[in-house]
Formats: C-alpha cells, structure tokens, sequence
C-alpha cells in the first residue's frame, strides 16, 4: 500500500491510495476521506460510474463538509482493472471494458482474469481499509452513481448485514433491460442470462432481497433516463414486493456531478442517521 497523494480538508485529509490487488491483479487505486478526530469511525462506500475512477467524485461530489460534519470516512473506489494486459472493449467504447467493470465478477474470457470488481469491493478492499484505517465495518453504507449505482444497490441487496443504509444517483436500475446492461453482462458472463439476474437490482429484490433503509434520487433532464436508466422499473417492483424505497425525480437535474453535488449532502445527512454517526 503506498499513499500517493494527500490533502488537508475540512480539518481531516484526502487521500489517494495504490495497492496490488490479488483480486483484479493490477495496482488499484482509491481514494478516502478521513474526517479529523479518533476512530474507529463508520464508512460510506462510493461506487462511481461509467469512465470515472477515483478522482471524479474526489473532485467534483461535494461531500466532505458532510462527512467531517458527521465523522464519516467516504472511500471511493476505480471503476474497473487498468494497465497493461487488461482487455478493454473491442472498438476503445466507453461502456464496456476499462472504466465500465460493472462491479461484475466475469465468467468470460477475455475478461474474466481481471475483471473481478465484485469480489474486490466486496471483500478485497473493506478488508484492507479495515487494516489501515481507523474504520468501524459494523457501521457501512453504500451510495453510488448510475453503473456505481447498480453497483451499491445490487452489492447492498447483496449483503443486507453488512450495509445500514443504500443509496443510488441515477442508478442501473434493471441491467437486464437496458442496452448498457445487455452489452456489459453479455460482454462479462456470457449470454446466459440466468447467470445476469444477481446483477439486477429489480431481479434481486423480485427474489426476495431487501435492504433496511433505500434512498434513490434521479434527475428528471437526465439523457439516460429513459433508455438506460429506468427508475419506474425499480418503483413498482419495489412496490410488488413491500421493498420501502424514498425514490425521487428531481425536475431539470441531468446526469453529471452538478446533479450528484446538489444532493450529496443529503444523501450523506440520511446515511448518517442509519449510521448513528
Ligand atoms: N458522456 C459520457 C457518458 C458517460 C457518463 O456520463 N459518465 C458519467 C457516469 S455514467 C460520469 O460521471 N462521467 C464523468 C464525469 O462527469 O466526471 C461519455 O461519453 O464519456
């Protein structure tokens, strides 16, 4: 593990981290905030989307003044494996491929060496930050933005013990009913589509997953919203199936970090009373 950058901010610090990951087998990077003050503290899970790492909610999701606020570590993770020798997408797309690991586990070669996201946020990285950092795993949330949002809803749905608290930015909401879906879990775990269903919020919780407390907010000028995004599907199975879900549509928001800034704060003030932090 090697810091390879940090920041005073907010009376804690910003951190950027590298390690070799045995999961993926590549260096990964993350970041994470450190409020001030001892520990062991509760940690909020970040999951970013499609061509982000580390760096675009670091500099961009305003959340730092709510989580010295309530002395909350945010970690947020890359998106897939990088460097030499990791398949990408075939034509260099942005949707598939680097940048685009879709927190999958793939089953599919030329990707299933690398490609191991699933496992690395589930139990790769909680196991480091817990040996390095003053974090308390008994207190976790997690929160992500559109595929980072199919990511912690579907990870959350995953795993009800480990997270007091889910929450999505315009998430994935059903993978298996929308073209980034279709191409990322086809392209990870064949075409098999039995394999997809745990990689399906919607599926999930049709399956009986719950999660104690769900928070999702979406802007309503959001491009993706129809084609990729499809928050009425996570509503009425929500719905169907006693799933309480605080789903919101937000009028004029679209889909970059203006719209995830707006409510950060909020989601992290909701977070934290699961968290009692
Ligand atoms: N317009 C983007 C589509 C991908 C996109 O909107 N990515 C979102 C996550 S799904 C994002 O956060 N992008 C990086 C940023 O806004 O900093 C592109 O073609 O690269």
């Amino acid at each position: 593990m090697e810091r390879i950058n940090r920041w005073r901010a907010f009376g804690g610090w910003q951190e950027v981290w590298r390690h070799d990951s045995k999961t993926t087998g590549t260096p990964m990077e993350f970041s994470i905030f450190l409020p001030e003050g001892e520990g062991p503290k509760p940690v909020l899970w970040y999951l970013s989307g499609l061509t982000c790492n580390w760096s675009n909610v670091t500099e961009k999701g305003d959340y730092r003044e709510a989580c010295a606020r309530h002395g909350i570590v945010f970690v947020a993770p890359d998106t897939s494996p990088r460097g030499e020798g990791v398949a990408d997408d075939a034509e260099g797309a942005y949707d598939f491929g680097l940048g685009a690991g879709f927190y999958v586990d793939a089953t599919e070669e030329p990707f299933a060496k690398h490609y191991k996201m699933r496992q690395y946020i589930e139990e790769e990285l909680p196991a480091l930050i817990a040996e390095h950092f003053p974090v308390d795993l008994n207190r976790q949330a997690i929160t992500g933005h559109s595929m980072g949002g199919h990511g912690a809803l579907t990870i959350g749905l995953r795993n009800p013990e480990r997270f007091k608290s889910v929450s999505a930015f315009a998430p994935i909401s059903a993978p298996t009913e929308c073209p980034w879906g279709h191409k990322a879990l086809g392209g990870y775990l064949g075409e098999d589509r039995a394999a997809w269903a745990e990689y399906d919020a919607c599926k999930l919780i049709e399956g009986g997953a719950r999660v104690a407390a769900l928070k999702v907010d979406q802007g309503g000028a959001d491009g993706f919203l129809e084609e990729q995004l499809k928050p009425e599907l996570l509503r009425e199975t929500c719905d169907t199936a006693g799933q309480v879900v605080e789903l919101e549509i937000h009028d004029g928001y679209d889909h970059s970090y203006y719209f995830i800034s707006s409510f950060m704060p909020a989601h992290i003030d909701w977070h934290a009373k699961y968290l009692k932090a």
